[in-house]
Parts: C-alpha cells; sequence; structure tokens
C-alpha cells in the first residue's frame, strides 16, 4: 500500500521552515519539510493546508505543486507531494513541541533529510 502525504516547502526571505521528526517515527531524526499523510478523499492541497495549520499553526494563502516524487523505503512506500508555500499568515512553529529551524536555502546541504527528499533539495540548491 502506498502511503499518499502533503508536505510544504514554506519559503520566506531565501530561507525554508523545517523540522525535526522526533526518533519514535518512520524517518526519526531527519530534518523535513511538514507535512503528513493525506486522507481518504481528500485532495492533496487541502491535506498541506490542514497539516501546515496542524504542525506549523500557519494559513497557507499561496502553495503551489514543486515535485511529485514516489519512494520505496524498506518498511513502506510513499508518494509525496511537495507543495512551495510562498505566502502564508501566523508565525510558523512547532506547534506540536517538534524542533524547528527556518535555514538559508543554500544550508540545506548541512541537514539529513530522508532518501525521498534528496531530489527536493537538490532542486532548491540548483535554483
Ligand atoms: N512530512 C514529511 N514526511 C516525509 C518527508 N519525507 C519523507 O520521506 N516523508 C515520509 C515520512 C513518513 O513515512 C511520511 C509522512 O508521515 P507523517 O509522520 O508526517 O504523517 P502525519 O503527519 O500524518 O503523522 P502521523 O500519522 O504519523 O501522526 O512521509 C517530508 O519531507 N515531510
Ligand atoms: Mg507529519
Amino acid at each position: 500500500m502506498v502511503i499518499r502525504v502533503a508536505a510544504g516547502v514554506i519559503i520566506r526571505n531565501e530561507q525554508v521552515f523545517i523540522a525535526l521528526r522526533s526518533q519514535d517515527k518512520h524517518q526519526g531524526g531527519c530534518w523535513e519539510f511538514p507535512g503528513g499523510k493525506v486522507e481518504t478523499d481528500e485532495e492533496p492541497q487541502a491535506a498541506l493546508e490542514r497539516e501546515l495549520q496542524e504542525e506549523c499553526g500557519i494559513e497557507v494563502i499561496h502553495s503551489q505543486i514543486f515535485k511529485l516524487i514516489k519512494h520505496d523505503y524498506p518498511d513502506k512506500s510513499v508518494e509525496l507531494h511537495f507543495f512551495k508555500v510562498t505566502d502564508f499568515s501566523g508565525e510558523a512553529h512547532g506547534k506540536e513541541g517538534q524542533e524547528v529551524a527556518w535555514v538559508p536555502v543554500a544550508d540545506l546541504a548541512n541537514y539529513r533529510f530522508p532518501e525521498a527528499n534528496v531530489p527536493v533539495v537538490d532542486a532548491l540548491l540548483d535554483e
């Protein structure tokens, strides 16, 4: 079974908002672009808006699809819908207690992301 996920590359002033996945989660200890599972009958973009409100406390004002990545981890398969979030209201924070950081795009290579994120990080570094 493939798990559909929506995640946001939240960008403001050339910086990206990332969050640390807790150790007990799948891919725990890796940094991520905040987001989560798309529910049945939910559009990925709607899932993105819901997850970013739940996890980061922001209201997405403008987002656009950036990359669609299918990846097979040894223990699960995911279909990741990465959106660029270029406008939002509210102050992004770790609403669920997770460690978060605003990092310059150029510094993304210094953070460990899940394997599926490699093409996303590479594309951001190339821009
Ligand atoms: N959110 C997010 N998930 C990612 C990224 N890269 C990546 O491989 N994943 C994987 C890890 C998980 O298997 C899945 C997302 O699950 P999740 O744990 O965020 O889902 P969720 O927020 O709905 O939380 P939960 O059901 O575990 O409580 O996608 C990423 O950049 N962001
Ligand atoms: Mg999540």
